[in-house]
């Protein structure tokens, strides 16, 4: 029989209406599951546990509990994020084939952590001081499934300045689904405290990131080297992308920066690797000498990567 689906609403973690919320009818209600696109998003409610989560439901379509909010942010920015890569580069899902998108929310207790695992998105509730509960910023959703995009095309190695990459086009598609700010995550960092970040791309030395190769940080190919920097050292590309998108502006960057993700940028790149890919993808995209293909070599050499 056909399924019913509903587009119902929800208030999210911050209080916001989310509307609409695309709910299938099932046995108890309704749930967080929406069937609008090619690949069904699931929304799962681990309740504080880390081993099993079951689907977020509702007896009716106003999604309005205070537990219930982390999963109407994550249901609701995971469509956001998806609804961007299909109408925005003609990309179905993240691996370009209508993959599924399931997001776990209260993963854990006071997670201040946000992760795709290579199946889920997963978020905490955050502590209440560092962060609040993770889903609640576009930015975060979109960072976390940039990186299921990443492993589906360049499937950059997380360490060392591949790492940083991956960590930067993350960052860098997170302002392209959030262009209102250059920061990261404003809106789950630091819940007692306005206008601050996690990360700053116009700015990335405000939170003790390099701007500059004359200030990358070799640090240890650990967990508590964080692999080579790769959320520090992504200050620098980050830069780069700020100084693109100031210069050419969003509609163009983000054509260039998806054209190097999914056609130029191969496993191990280094920043000069970036740098020549999203060269070569403004010069197919723009022309060869074309001003667009000039500013992201101003950019790049801009951070010291020449
Ligand atoms: C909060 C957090 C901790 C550790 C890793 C990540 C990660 O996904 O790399 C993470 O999420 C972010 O960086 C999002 C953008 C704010
Ligand atoms: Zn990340």
């Amino acid at each position: 029989n056909k399924i019913e689906h509903i587009a119902g609403s929800g208030v999210g973690v911050n209080g916001d209406t989310k509307k609409p919320l695309n709910l299938t009818e099932v046995s108890n209600g309704y749930g967080l599951q929406d069937e609008t696109h090619t690949g069904t998003i699931h929304t799962y409610d681990a309740k504080n546990g880390t081993s099993n989560a079951t689907l977020m439901t509702d007896s009716d379509t106003i999604f309005n509990d205070k537990n219930q909010a982390a999963g109407v942010d994550a249901h609701f920015n995971a469509a956001k994020t998806y609804d961007y890569y299909l109408n925005t580069h003609q990309r179905d899902s993240y691996d370009g084939n209508g993959a599924e998108i399931n997001s776990i929310v209260h993963y854990d207790k006071n997670y201040n952590n946000a992760f795709w695992n290579g199946q889920y998105m997963v978020y905490g509730d955050g502590d209440g001081q560092t962060f609040t509960s993770l889903s609640a910023a576009d930015d975060v959703v979109a960072h976390e499934l940039t990186h299921a995009v990443t492993e589906h095309s360049a499937h950059l190695v997380y360490e060392n300045q591949p790492g940083a990459l991956n960590e930067s086009m993350s960052d860098v598609f997170g302002y392209f689904v959030d262009p209102d700010d250059w920061l990261m995550g404003e809106d789950v960092y630091t819940p007692g405290k306005d206008g601050d970040g996690l990360r700053s791309l116009s700015n990335p030395e405000q939170y003790n990131q390099p701007a500059h190769m004359n200030a990358y940080q070799d640090l240890p190919n650990t967990e508590q080297g964080d692999y080579g920097g790769v959320h520090i050292n992504s200050g620098i590309p980050n830069k780069a992308a700020y100084l693109t998108i100031s210069k050419i502006g969003k509609e163009k960057s983000e054509a260039i920066y998806y054209r190097a993700l999914t056609q130029y940028l191969s496993s191990n790149a280094s920043f000069l690797d970036a740098k020549f890919a999203l060269k070569q993808a403004a010069s197919d995209i723009y022309g060869a000498n074309s001003t667009e293909e000039q500013e992201v070599v101003n950019a790049w050499n801009s951070v010291g990567v020449s």
